[in-house]
């Protein structure tokens, strides 16, 4: 496979107060979330300023990987778009066609399979290039994802280990202490359906290969913490945060709140929360785990420790290299759980659009 471009393709966020609402509106747009949520969420934003993390995260990753990729053999142009805020992807896909770019390799910010996770950015990605007259003048392909790999792993377990020493040395024992993996909620509807479909037998519903990949990664995390402490780990478990949507609608659980209570009366004194469904810190997890979830824990007093994302870890960077080059044929994958390497062509089915089918990119032929 041959590239002429990578595109860092992530989610997007607002970057001021007057920003919010109409970012809220245009995540949501035909989502079917109430009002009031909307209402709620835009006070997360207003509480830091109006602005979310995500972008200066993303600009502080890209100037790592500009950095970082010609290091590791990778001489392409890297340029950044966003789903829901600037820079669009319909204005960086204009701007990659004019700069002569005809066949881009996508690495999204997001480990995991599910419609929002996958599908959608495959979908707006479309719409960029229709939008710009630039279907079969340019292809857009993805990388794979990559909950499994371990340089996406490593940084979270470096500080996984350092937050048990700290929870043990306030007072917890390993028996006192749960360990919680937590990710984005989503609808059942949509964990049932994600990953490619004939292999949705394989997986428990509801949450589907979108929670299989999880407790993978969670798993993976687990053992090689315990081997770098060379000590037996505490108990974990996978818990969900941000349910949006409405509440007649089910989503996955037990909510990270929940989760908390439950362990506090089954008699534990310490929480680590591990945001293992995110690749930075961005608003879920500095309003949703370091607001929400640590007032819940410390309310219980309970010792509470959120441990780090992937964020820019030489590690992690190292590892998107790694991914672009598994993509060129120029290194091999990697890939640690019995589920990968996930393949880099969705089949078609695969994490549906389960409110109209919409065309995408990096598609599998069948
Ligand atoms: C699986 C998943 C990921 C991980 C994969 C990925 O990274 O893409 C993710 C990431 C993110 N989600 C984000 C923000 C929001 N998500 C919302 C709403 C929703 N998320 C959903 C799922 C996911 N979301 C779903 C099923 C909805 C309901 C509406 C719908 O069915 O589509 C809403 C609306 C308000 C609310 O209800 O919370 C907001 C503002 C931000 C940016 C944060 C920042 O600004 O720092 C990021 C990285
Ligand atoms: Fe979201």
């Amino acid at each position: 496979m041959t590239y002429d471009a990578i595109l860092l393709t992530s989610f997007g966020g607002p970057e001021g107060p007057d920003e919010v609402m109409p970012y809220l509106e245009r995540v949501t747009a035909g989502r079917g979330v109430p009002k009031e949520r909307l209402e709620e969420v835009s006070h997360h934003y207003l509480a830091l300023g109006g602005v979310s993390p995500i972008n200066e995260q993303n600009r502080a990753l890209l100037a790592k990987l500009r950095e970082r990729l010609p290091e590791l053999g990778i001489d392409l142009p890297i340029y950044w778009g966003n789903r829901n805020s600037e820079p669009y992807f319909s204005d960086v896909v204009k701007q990659m066609y004019e700069a002569g770019h005809r066949k881009v390799l996508a690495w999204v910010t997001s480990a995991y399979s599910s419609y929002s996770g996958c599908r959608q950015y495959r979908e707006n990605l479309h719409q960029a290039l229709f939008e710009n007259d630039l279907l079969g003048k340019m292809t857009i392909d993805k990388v794979r994802h990559y909950f499994d790999h371990p340089g996406f792993l490593e940084p979270v377990v470096e500080d996984l280990v350092e937050g048990i020493r700290k929870v043990k040395s306030a007072g917890s024992s390993t028996e006192q202490i749960k360990i919680m993996f937590a990710t984005h909620s989503i609808p059942n509807a949509m964990g049932e359906t994600s990953g490619p479909p004939a292999r949705r037998e394989e997986f428990a519903k509801p949450g589907g290969a979108y929670e299989a990949q999880h407790l993978a990664a969670a798993q993976l995390v687990i053992s090689k913490a315990g081997v770098a402490m060379g000590e037996s780990m505490p108990e974990w478990e996978l818990v969900y945060q941000s349910r949006s949507g409405s509440p007649e609608v089910p989503w996955l659980e037990p909510d990270v709140n929940d989760a908390i209570q439950s362990a506090h009366e089954s008699g534990r004194t310490g929480v680590l929360i591990v945001p293992i469904g995110f690749v930075s810190d961005h608003v879920e997890v500095v309003w949703d785990l370091d607001n929400e979830a640590q007032e819940t824990a410390e309310g219980l007093g309970m010792n509470f420790y959120r441990v780090a994302t992937a964020g820019i870890h030489p590690a992690f960077v190292d590892a998107i290299g790694n991914l672009i080059a598994e993509r060129l044929g120029t290194e091999a994958p990697k890939a640690e759980s019995s589920l990968g390497p996930w393949p880099s062509f969705c089949a078609p089915g695969c994490c549906p659009n389960l409110r109209r089918e919409l065309p995408t990119v990096a598609e599998a032929t069948a």
